[in-house]
């Protein structure tokens, strides 16, 4: 294939897309439309395209292919026919770690600038290492899974046989090349779930005893609930969201993990759910909430350039409100275990500080999960106590 006719697609699809659709979804389309694509011109469109996308809004004023070939070198470590025929002495030393290669980019274009790949002014959450954030979007991040400790040799195996790069983090937590076709590899028996590795740390700050009854409020398809009732199988469980449509997705996952005690209401907490909920006291909530997303935006690349910063003073609204009718619910001395995946301190440390100074939480802890270091997301968890 010419690298025109790849470049000519590439330009084409991008003209294409508004950031409306996250990429992935968006391209599942396209392609559908486009069938005179074969798989490798799906293949190094969407390459090209994420790349382009991982270097954010750096380099503005250059021209899309210029934008493209930085892109394609920071991001892979295998040649390219734009590399080969735009930048031939980048293609040749295409597999250099990223901070080398960012020498040579900064050697061809001067006004490469790394602050441009994150190009948000608001604050990011404390301790956040800059450079290694930055440079973390150069790189996909992983998949990992959550094995039961039981099934995890078997699993391993399985993995290996079928020739996936496959590494145990611990006795249950695995990690996997994005895009490893996990349904066609493993039967879906329930003994493993798709969870990010900072996600599944987030589970060291529930705490639950059994026969607790716990609350996970922005449920969507169960992640955070499978996850506590891993730790407690005994916990009783209600969980809710505003989308139907996520916890149908929630039934068939606890079905399959063999999660069959549980109570489910669609709720919209911003609004009163006093008819709903009167009679209920938990003795620990989990609001894992609406937010920018912002620590997982090395899955979606996209969100670098099309994300409008304003947005995030409007999550924060929704985290507090949020959090403001659902503690009413929780019985004194109990844990809220407030949750996202968003790298700015206005979602994470400042909504903790309104919970403290407006509704008197005490805070036990709290940490920024700096997955970037370890090809995976960035979350934020704090455990606070209702007085
Ligand atoms: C970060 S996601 C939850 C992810 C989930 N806990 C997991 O582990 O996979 C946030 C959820 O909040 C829900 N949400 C947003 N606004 C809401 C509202 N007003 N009331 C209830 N849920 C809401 C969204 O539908 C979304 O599913």
């Amino acid at each position: 294939m010419k690298v025109e006719h790849q470049i000519r697609t590439f330009e084409k699809i991008l003209k294409e897309y508004d950031g409306a659709l996250p990429l992935h979804r968006f391209l599942v389309t396209y392609f559908k439309a486009n069938k005179q694509m074969g798989s490798s011109d799906r293949r190094w469109a969407s390459r090209y395209l994420y790349s382009s996308f991982r270097i954010g809004k750096a380099m503005p004023a250059r021209s899309l292919q210029e934008r493209l070939t930085v892109g394609d070198f920071l991001c892979n470590s295998t040649s390219s026919l734009v590399l080969q025929s735009l930048q031939p002495a980048w293609n040749e030393q295409v597999s250099l770690p990223v901070a080398a290669k960012l020498v040579l980019v900064k050697d061809a274009y001067p006004e490469f600038v790394l602050e441009d790949v994150f190009p948000f002014q608001e604050a990011r959450s404390n301790g956040i290492d800059e450079q290694q954030f930055l440079e973390s979007f150069f790189t996909q991040p992983d998949l990992f899974i959550r094995v039961k400790a039981k099934h995890a040799d078997e699993i391993h195996h399985t993995l290996s046989e079928a020739g996936v790069h496959v590494k145990a983090l611990s006795e249950n937590i695995l990690s996997l090349p994005n895009g490893t076709k996990l349904g066609q590899i493993l039967p879906s028996t329930g003994h493993y779930q798709v969870q990010d590795l900072s996600s599944q740390r987030t589970g060291n700050y529930f705490q639950p005893k059994p026969y607790e009854y716990w609350w996970d409020c922005c449920a969507a398809s169960g992640g955070k609930s499978l996850l506590l009732h891993e730790l407690e199988p005994k916990v009783q469980l209600l969980v809710s969201d505003v989308r139907e449509h996520s916890l149908m997705n929630l039934d068939e996952r606890f079905q399959e993990a063999g999660l069959h005690k549980y109570q489910k209401k669609v709720l919209d907490l911003l609004v009163d759910n006093e008819q709903h909920l009167h009679h209920y006291e938990f003795d620990g909530i989990i609001l894992d909430a609406p937010c920018s997303g912002s620590g997982t935006w090395g899955r979606t690349p996209e969100m670098l350039y099309y994300f409008n910063e304003r947005k995030v003073k409007q999550f924060q609204g929704l985290q507090k409100a949020i959090a403001a009718n659902v503690l009413k619910y929780l019985k004194p001395g109990q844990p809220l275990i407030y949750i996202t995946c968003s790298v700015f301190h206005a979602e994470n440390e400042a909504v903790v500080e309104h919970l403290q100074q407006a509704h008197g939480l005490t805070l036990e802890a709290m940490e920024v999960i700096k997955g970037y270091n370890e090809k995976a997301d960035t979350m934020f968890v704090a455990r606070l106590i209702k007085p």
